[in-house]
């Protein structure tokens, strides 16, 4: 058995990791770690999850001697000098700490300086896109919640110069869950419920995680132009993307459905049928859709994911399962909730 610990437990990304990892038929919790709760049961605070185990405070010896794998469900910037105290220990990281490249990109954005990370072996969590690397890595960036609809949804264009990557318009909705469990005005019930409104506009942290895969994939420059919304949902993001191409649909949607002829999670539909992140609702699973508006060459594609499965804590079990050798999706082969 897989022996794992999730730090930050008690945020909605560490209750998705518990509901997935008490299911999974090759994993055993061996530590759970909060701040806020450390002594209590952690059902005693989310009765839901129905798992007994102790909260207990971070503590880097106890994770390297009880934990094969650690995946860190803090907010960026709180993982980084945490998981460089442990040894031997793989390390999945939902936060952006490990998704870059350049830690200058990370330290424009985020505001913090990452030291010593040129030593940090670690590799970009997207199976799709990367799963040779992850199965030698010890270090994971699981990818965000919007990178992953976004960068999915473009790959087999951009991998196959289907599109002009030089503007790429992304304009994508997600359910609230998507801003985590904390205490902010702009979440309140009465701000969120009938309402729908932009925010980060222009200047949203994704944008750089988005440029550096697409232009891994496509060998050029990209230029992302995002805009996200909040809705009022619990879970789900639908990526709405439009990108200039001279190509025919047919030939788009031939390339489409090639690339992700064996992704088990990844299903591409008939065109003219359009993804609802209804269908992905508790899932691992992605659904994308295209159309082109021939009037102005432009392709449109669309994604649908659940933020909190396929956004962040599935993801990072299909990473787990991969870097321990087991079926990309084992723990993750259920249907989802629908209605
Ligand atoms: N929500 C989503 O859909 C997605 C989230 N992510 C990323 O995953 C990470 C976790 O997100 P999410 O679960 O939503 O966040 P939450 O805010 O719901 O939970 C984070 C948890 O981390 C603990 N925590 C908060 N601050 C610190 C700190 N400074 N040091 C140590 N622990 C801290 C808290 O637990 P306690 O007080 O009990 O210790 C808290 O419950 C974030 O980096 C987020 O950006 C990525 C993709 C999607
Ligand atoms: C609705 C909402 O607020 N969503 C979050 C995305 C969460 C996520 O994936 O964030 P990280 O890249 O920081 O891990 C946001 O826009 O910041």
């Amino acid at each position: 058995m897989i022996r794992a610990g999730i730090i930050g437990v008690t945020g909605y990304t560490g209750l998705e990791l518990v509901r997935l990892l008490k299911s999974h038929p090759e994993v055993k919790i061996t530590y759970l770690s909060s701040r806020t709760y450390a002594g209590k049961k952690l059902e005693e605070v989310f009765p839901s999850t129905l798992e007994n185990s102790i909260l207990s405070e971070f503590d880097p010896e106890k994770v390297s001697k009880n934990c094969d794998v650690l995946f860190t469900a803090l907010p960026a910037g709180a993982s980084y000098d945490l998981v460089r105290e442990l040894k031997g220990v793989k390390i999945i990281d939902l936060g952006a700490d490990f998704r870059f490249d350049d830690p200058g990109v990370y330290r424009e954005w985020y505001g913090k300086e990452l030291s010593g990370y040129e030593n940090v072996k670690r590799v970009y969590g997207l199976p799709e896109l990367h799963r040779e690397e992850i199965k030698n890595a010890q270090v994971v960036g699981n990818p965000g919640c919007y990178p992953t609809s976004v960068i999915l949804a473009l790959a087999p264009a951009l991998k196959h110069n289907l599109v002009d990557p030089e503007t790429i318009l992304v304009d994508a909705k997600s359910g609230v869950s998507g801003a985590g469990r904390k205490e902010k005005v702009d979440y309140l019930f009465s701000e969120v419920n009938e309402s729908l409104r932009p925010y980060n506009v222009a200047k949203h942290r994704h944008v750089p995680e988005m440029e550096q895969e697409l232009e891994k994939i496509s060998g050029k420059k990209v230029n992302v132009v995002f805009t996200p919304h909040l809705v009022p949902m619990t879970r789900g993001i639908l990526s709405t993307i439009y990108v200039k191409t001279d190509k025919s649909l047919e030939e788009i949607y031939e390339a489409y459905l090639e690339f992700y002829r064996n992704e088990p999670f990844v299903h591409v539909l008939p065109t003219g049928i359009y993804p609802s992140t209804k269908w992905c609702y508790g899932s691992n699973h992605v659904f994308i859709g295209m159309q082109l508006e021939e009037r102005t060459n432009t392709l449109i594609l669309m994604s649908a994911i659940d933020n909190l499965v396929k956004g962040a804590s599935g993801q990072a079990v299909q990473n787990m399962n991969i870097m321990f050798g087991l079926a990309e999706t084992k723990g993750l082969e259920f249907t989802p909730i629908y209605p």
